[in-house]
């Protein structure tokens, strides 16, 4: 398509996206479903450009609207994503004239919220954390501004990590062993893998580092009764299968069915046949409960702002509001507690998010340990350590926390909990769930 002509295809797709109705990936692919004859050079241009656009949509907005003129080609020329010579062919001389001048212009001394694109709200319930400070709260800020790298997961079921790297090196793909997931490659720029050998066969998944890491934190054993509480696609839970060597039981439960069925292709390609998806209706449902007391290890992958995917998901931070954390948070306990009468004693529990807020994470944590006595934090750092696994900066107190600036993970927080070996003697506290079958008591 001809540059200009790509841009008034940029600005329909800006508009629709900006609505903030739904999510812009959903909004891009839906567009890109509707629009077939759009090749993929054209296709890389729009989504990078829009993507871009979203991501610092605060301060964009600020130096267009002091342009004057069309907001949306304004936002559009900073933003755009493509070469010197697409770039002049797409937007009039004047408007990259414009363009280049602001973009080179100092905003050092812009409030924090408008420079770095985040809401107020988000931006001061970052900075009053009290442990991003000294310069960090804004090398934070300055991360969830990139775009974040792609990064596999390698089926050991199916190949090891040295073989699946020296297939996509056959494809031109280079990928690195990551620094911190023993299965984990992070490839060099962002090509089409889902054509690959290695994809279909279920080789290789597409998962984060630090998503990687909280299956290592729930460490689950052979033959072992499992349950991933919010499985959503399943992410976690095909690592965690694949950990189990495919033997005992994993439950995937999820109230969302349009997220578990996307689960169902992938276990078809991983080999998995010890998976169990599970739709339920609320976390106290009777499919939950006629497995308390009964499992091992249960990962709680709870609902969350998301402000750690911000790298992938930067409409997320104007799709969210102040109000919604309590309300997660509110959520993510009552899912906490439901989850862990699963537990067995002496079983294992992760609570984890994709958060960067203590309301969600530690706050939720101390919450429940306050009211379940029978269960005790243990140290996320050394259960990585007996992995060999060290991560520098990663831990609050026992718990893990993982930020893109530090890690160059989306940002996780993970707290591991281990119910008491002799919680069938113990009584139930007055903030215990009241039927005996919700805590697995004899
Ligand atoms: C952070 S996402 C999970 C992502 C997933 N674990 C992965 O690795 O791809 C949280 C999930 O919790 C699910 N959820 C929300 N409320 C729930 C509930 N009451 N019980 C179980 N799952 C719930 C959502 O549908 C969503 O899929």
């Amino acid at each position: 398509m001809k540059p200009r002509a790509l841009v008034t295809t940029a600005r329909e797709l800006l508009r629709q996206v900006l609505r903030f109705e739904l999510p812009a990936d959903v909004v891009v692919s839906r567009y890109f479903r509707a629009h077939p004859q759009l090749g993929q050079r054209d296709r890389h241009i729009l989504a990078e450009s829009i993507y871009q656009v979203v991501r610092h949509l605060r301060l964009y907005r600020h130096l267009a609207e002091t342009a004057g003129g069309a907001l949306d080609l304004h936002l559009l020329a900073l933003g755009w994503q493509a070469d010197a010579q697409q770039l002049r062919e797409a937007f009039p001389a004047e408007l990259l004239d414009w363009r280049e001048k602001v973009l080179a212009s100092d905003l050092s001394g812009l409030p924090v919220g408008l420079r770095y694109s985040l809401p107020d709200w988000m931006a001061q319930a970052l900075q009053s954390r009290g442990d991003l400070g000294g310069g960090e709260f804004e090398a934070l800020a300055a991360s969830l501004l990139q775009s974040a790298p792609l990064d596999l997961r390698v089926n050991l079921l199916k190949t090891t990590r040295d073989a699946a790297r020296a297939e996509l090196l056959g494809l031109g793909i280079e990928a690195q062993p990551m620094q911190y997931s023993p299965w984990g490659l992070r490839v060099e720029g962002k090509p089409a893998l889902n054509r690959s050998e290695a994809f279909i066969d279920g080789a290789i998944e597409v998962q984060d580092e630090g998503s990687q890491l909280l299956a290592l934190l729930l460490e689950p054993r052979r033959g072992e009764m499992v349950a991933d509480f919010c499985a959503g696609a399943g992410g976690k839970t095909l690592a965690l299968g694949a950990m189990m060597r495919n033997t005992g039981r994993l439950y995937a439960f999820d109230v969302a069915e349009h997220r578990l069925s996307k689960l169902r292709p992938r276990l078809a390609r991983s080999g998995l046949s010890n998976v169990y998806p599970v739709v339920i209706s609320h976390e106290r449902d009777d499919r939950v409960q006629r497995l308390a007391g009964k499992l091992d290890r249960v990962l709680v992958d709870a609902p969350c702002t998301g402000t750690g995917t911000l790298r992938r998901n930067p409409d997320l931070k104007w799709r969210l509001g102040e109000a919604d954390v309590p309300k997660l948070a509110a959520q993510q306990a009552s899912i906490l507690k439901a989850a862990a009468g699963l537990l067995k004693p002496g079983g294992r529990l992760v609570y984890a998010t994709c958060s960067m807020f203590p309301a969600e994470n530690r706050q939720v944590v101390e919450q429940f340990l306050r009211e379940r006595p029978d269960f005790a934090l243990q140290s996320a750092g050394e259960i990585l350590a007996h992995q060999q696994i060290t991560i520098a900066q990663g831990s609050d107190g026992h718990m893990l926390e993982l930020f893109p600036h530090r890690h160059n993970t989306d940002g996780f927080f993970a707290a591991v909990m281990q119910r008491s070996a002799e919680a069938r003697a113990a009584r139930p506290s007055a903030a215990m769930p009241s039927k005996k079958s919700d805590i697995g008591a004899p």
